[in-house]
């Protein structure tokens, strides 16, 4: 390719430095004092492109320092990253500035020497390694790699990946084309969150698919962080998961499909990739987990990191592979997975109540509505029985820590909390998803891309939803966040809720509107906007039918068609009645054919009322 050098002074990158010039950057991105990580176009000299991704190009270059008594240059890879609009440039430069001295300490992550302004476009200065996992599949006869070294690079990978949650980085582009060689053959991360840098970022291409990673690895929530998430950790444990397999079986995750398709398998159809035979069942298992719908199932990259290791010791003293964890069953325990179960760890002190089960509304069921834990059986409380003090009963109970949650400060993670304060840019009922014991509170909100990280008593509890509550818009709501359905001579329809998003975004289905257009199609809404119907709640008997018709549309059809046959059947009846009584009396004055003509005039006589009550 041919050798490109950086001219001193781009015109693109003047236009895009706010009619300033490199020194007015430094001073954006670096106040006095500060090290900075700012990189001078002008040392940087590009040499050839090696590779094209959806956030950018990568090229090869130089990057010359000189001094009176020195002159020396390196070579680097420059992520120049696509353009973006001028206003967010030092929005960008601010978060890359927290994330590369965040990186600095980390020893799995791609070496970050700084950034600059290249052509007019963010570019970000990294060591040059010897090339990604994606580029040594690719010169494979098949493309796969082999079982050790899927272990070791997995390994290396949870690692730097669990570093960078560790600085609250969150990756979200995971693929191999982003895994880095060293010279040592180890698995360096090489991407440093560039999808975590550009959130909530329009660029200039109005691509917000690529925006938010690449769609082959992309989990559901990241789809549409606003509506389907929030993003977090757990969204990394997705994008992995693919990667492992692509290593596996050396072909993409959803290969051949079009970015639509993939949207309708991941997001509606919520199809998992599949996973094939052959792997361990440490990591068989721990990959089934990584493609869990709700992120909250999903194990956190310290599960995965436990089970590649532990793949790895097997297969090295070549002893057959065993399933470790909390049971041989596995999977789910009272609806939730053991990875959700073994996120918070119990300790003495802690107070704790039974686990709801998922999408329960009805906490009054509790076998311990409030107790504290007295005792652990063993140090680790992730698999163990716990002792429970409980008020009135004189010894502690002994209860498996799988079925209590903690409460610290009135709340537990995946209660319906409300801010106290409303915000206009988010919707303000979301579910609590961790409490720390010191207060910090983090709340998946519609609205946000990311968890919500405030403090417990910015909060307070909300009315709960769960799947299969009756909801329709509240009265004062004009302007709902998502569309909303009007019901036939009605104001709003009334719809059931069939699932909840992590963010507490409710999706809704109108089993009581006949549809064609309509027939899969789920609507979604916003906690704070509706409220429950309930034939408890509501008022009289023509709303309390009302309600019934919500269930099914055939409820309607199906009773005007048994209001018909009743009033037909009770004109039929009291034609003959009359008939009789008359006969009776010896005043027979018609023919039986004829009475029956009479009868059938007193029953149409009967169908308009019949059918009027039976409208609303
Ligand atoms: N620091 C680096 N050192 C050496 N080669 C690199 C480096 N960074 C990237 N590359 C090379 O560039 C290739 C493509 O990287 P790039 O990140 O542009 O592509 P991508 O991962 O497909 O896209 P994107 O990350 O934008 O979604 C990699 O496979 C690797 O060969």
């Amino acid at each position: 390719m041919a050798e490109k050098v950086v001219p001193k002074q781009a015109p693109a990158f003047e236009f895009m430095l706010f009619e300033g010039d490199a020194d007015h950057m430094r001073t954006v991105i670096a106040t006095p004092n500060e090290a900075s990580p700012w990189i001078d176009p002008t040392t940087l000299k590009l040499r050839h492109r090696i590779g094209r991704g959806s956030f950018g190009d990568v090229w090869l270059a130089t990057h010359h320092q000189s001094a009176e008594d020195f002159d020396e240059y390196h070579e680097v890879a420059i992520k120049m990253l696509n353009l973006v609009k001028e206003g967010n440039l030092k929005i960008i430069m601010d978060r890359f500035r927290e994330i590369f001295f965040k990186c600095q300490a980390l020893d799995s992550v791609c070496w970050l020497h700084g950034i600059s302004i290249v052509h007019g476009k963010i570019s970000i200065i990294m060591k040059f390694y010897e090339g990604s996992i994606g580029d040594k599949m690719a010169r494979l006869r098949e493309g796969k790699l082999s079982l050790s070294d899927i272990l070791r690079y997995g390994s290396n990978l949870a690692k730097a990946i669990m570093e960078m949650h560790s600085q609250e980085i969150i990756v979200l582009n995971l693929k191999p084309t982003n895994f880095l060689l060293d010279e040592n053959d180890r698995a360096i991360l090489g991407d440093v969150g560039i999808a975590h840098l550009l959130l909530g970022i329009s660029l200039s291409n109005s691509d917000t698919i690529h925006r938010l990673g690449t769609p082959n690895y992309m989990a559901p929530e990241q789809w549409e962080p606003e509506v389907r998430g929030p993003i977090s950790i757990e969204t990394d444990s997705w994008g992995f998961g693919c990667s492992i397999l692509e290593m596996w079986t050396g072909v993409h995750p959803w290969s051949g499909r079009s970015i639509q398709q993939i949207h309708h398998s991941v997001v509606v159809d919520q199809e998992k990739p599949h996973i094939p035979n052959g792997l361990p069942p440490e990591i068989e298992n721990v990959l089934a987990g990584c493609f869990e719908y709700d992120f909250r199932n999903r194990p956190l990259m310290d599960d995965i990191l436990r089970a590649f290791k532990s793949a790895q010791d097997v297969s090295l003293t070549g002893a057959p592979f065993t399933v470790l964890g909390m049971d041989s069953g596995r999977g789910i325990h009272h609806g939730y997975t053991e990875w959700f179960l073994t996120k918070d760890h119990l300790r003495e002190g802690d107070v704790v109540r039974s686990r709801k089960t998922p999408n329960s509304c009805k906490p009054e069921s509790m076998v311990i509505p409030e107790g504290k834990i007295v005792g652990l059986e063993r140090n680790d409380s992730r698999d163990g029985f716990v002792l429970v003090r409980v008020h009135r009963i004189h010894d502690p109970l002994r209860i498996h820590a799988s079925t209590l949650e903690r409460v610290t400060h009135g709340f537990a993670a995946g209660d319906w909390v409300r801010l106290k304060e409303e915000e206009r840019k988010h919707s303000s009922v979301g579910i609590l998803h961790s409490i720390h014991r010191d207060g910090r509170v983090a709340v998946g909100f519609i609205g946000l891309e990311t968890l919500w990280k405030g403090k417990f008593f910015e909060l307070q509890m909300a009315e709960a939803y769960c799947v299969g509550q009756f909801v329709r818009l509240k009265s004062d709501v004009f302007n709902p966040r998502f569309d909303w359905p009007g019901k036939r001579g009605g104001p709003q329809a009334t719809g059931k809720i069939i699932r909840i998003h992590p963010n507490g975004c409710l999706v809704v289905k109108f089993p009581g509107r006949f549809s064609l257009r309509e027939k899969h199609g789920a609507f979604l809404a916003d906690p704070a906007q509706v409220e429950v119907v309930s034939f408890s709640t509501c008022p009289g008997v023509v709303q309390k039918y009302q309600h019934l018709e919500d269930f099914h549309w055939a409820v309607r059809p199906l009773l005007v068609a048994l209001g018909l046959f009743t009033a037909m059947k009770l004109g039929l009846f009291i034609g003959r009645k009359m008939g009789k009584s008359k006969m009776k009396k010896g005043q027979r004055t018609t023919t039986p054919r004829e009475g029956q003509q009479v009868d059938g005039a007193g029953n149409s006589a009967w169908l308009p009322s019949v059918a009027t009550i039976i409208r609303r």
